[in-house]
């Protein structure tokens, strides 16, 4: 079984002259939910449109579930929910009807799956009302539902807070977590507001202009974000024993170049500086560092320079 569900190699899709996207590699491991960030523009949904198999790339590749090519690829779409140009629900009918029309169309022979999804997007009691009558919220939960008939192993969602309020963002947050964790259902989503996937994905890449300026994971994310105090002085071993002996933390890193960064929380900085001084260490360099998540992004994709602005 293949380690990552979406791959893409290389991928380009050009638009007469215009690249909207430029040599693409992606990964997204099983299980994971991966936060796709770029502003509008950036080629997200174009990614998304040639996985889902919407779209041709002018060249490279997707790798679905370890599957590249031909009838391989497509069987391998089964396996994949998605919520791009998913058709629009019809108002008249009820949630549970909705999903019967969608169940048929997918040629699903299970009648039980409508109860299921519809449980699995908390609209089981919602299931006899009339999908006009629902909030904003309820129609993106019953869109999910349809993309989730099929039982797919990955979801393909494009922006899907765009429009929903507050509690919404939330409240599909809790259900985006509940299908991964407890169904095991690894994730793509799309956005342009970085912080809105904060407490969601657990990988991110991030694009610009149809190029991928990065991946990486949670961890690598909070590492870079975090704020840190950086040393240099002329034994950092020495610095080492006295940091591990008043602070109790492990929370370090030595570089090469002998810089240590101590990483959140620490306590008072002029503390250990005075402690330093007394141990008869040359305290050469010890300045706070580190970047808020909204400047790091904001860097990295060259941020007012390019005229855009970001939300984060
Ligand atoms: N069918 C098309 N014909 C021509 N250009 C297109 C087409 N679809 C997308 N583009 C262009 O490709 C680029 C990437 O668009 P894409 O929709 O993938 O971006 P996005 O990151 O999803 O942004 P958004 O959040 O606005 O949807 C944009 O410059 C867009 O104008």
């Amino acid at each position: 079984m293949s380690e990552y569900v979406l791959q893409a190699h290389q991928l380009s899709k050009h638009y007469k002259h215009h690249p909207a996207l430029d040599r693409v590699d992606l990964s997204i491991r099983r299980g994971s939910i991966y936060g796709f960030i770029g502003q509008n523009g950036a080629g997200k949904s174009t990614l998304m449109r040639i996985a889902a198999g919407l779209s041709r790339p002018t060249s490279g590749q997707i790798e679905l579930f370890g599957y590249k090519e031909g009838a391989q690829l497509v069987q391998a779409r089964k396996r994949i929910g998605t919520t791009i140009e998913t058709p629009a629900l019809f108002p008249h009918l009820s949630a549970a009807e909705n999903l019967e029309v969608f169940r048929l169309q997918k040629g699903i022979r299970d009648k039980t799956q409508i109860r299921q999804t519809l449980s699995l997007v908390g609209l089981e009691q919602a299931g006899s009302k009339i999908a006009a009558n629902f909030s904003l919220g309820m129609k993106q939960r019953l869109g999910l539902a349809v993309s989730l008939l099929g039982n797919p192993e990955l979801l393909i969602l494009d922006e899907p807070t765009n429009g929903l309020d507050p509690v919404g963002v939330v409240e599909l947050r809790e259900l985006l977590l509940h299908l991964n964790r407890d169904k095991g259902i690894s994730i793509l989503i799309s956005s342009h507001i970085l912080s809105e996937l904060h407490l969601l994905a657990t990988d991110y890449g991030i694009i610009h202009n149809g190029r991928m300026l990065e991946q990486l994971s949670v961890s690598e994310l909070q590492a870079k974000c975090r704020q840190y105090l950086h040393i240099k002085v002329d034994s950092p071993e020495k610095a080492i024993g006295i940091i591990q002996e008043e602070w109790q933390t492990t929370e370090y890193e030595l570089d090469a170049d002998g810089i240590i960064r101590l990483y959140e929380p620490f306590g008072p900085p002029g503390a250990l500086s005075a402690k330093l001084f007394a141990a008869g260490l040359e305290v050469q360099q010890f300045m706070p560092k580190g970047e808020k998540l909204e400047r790091y992004y904001t860097k990295l994709i060259g941020g007012a320079a390019n005229g855009k602005s970001v939300t984060v």
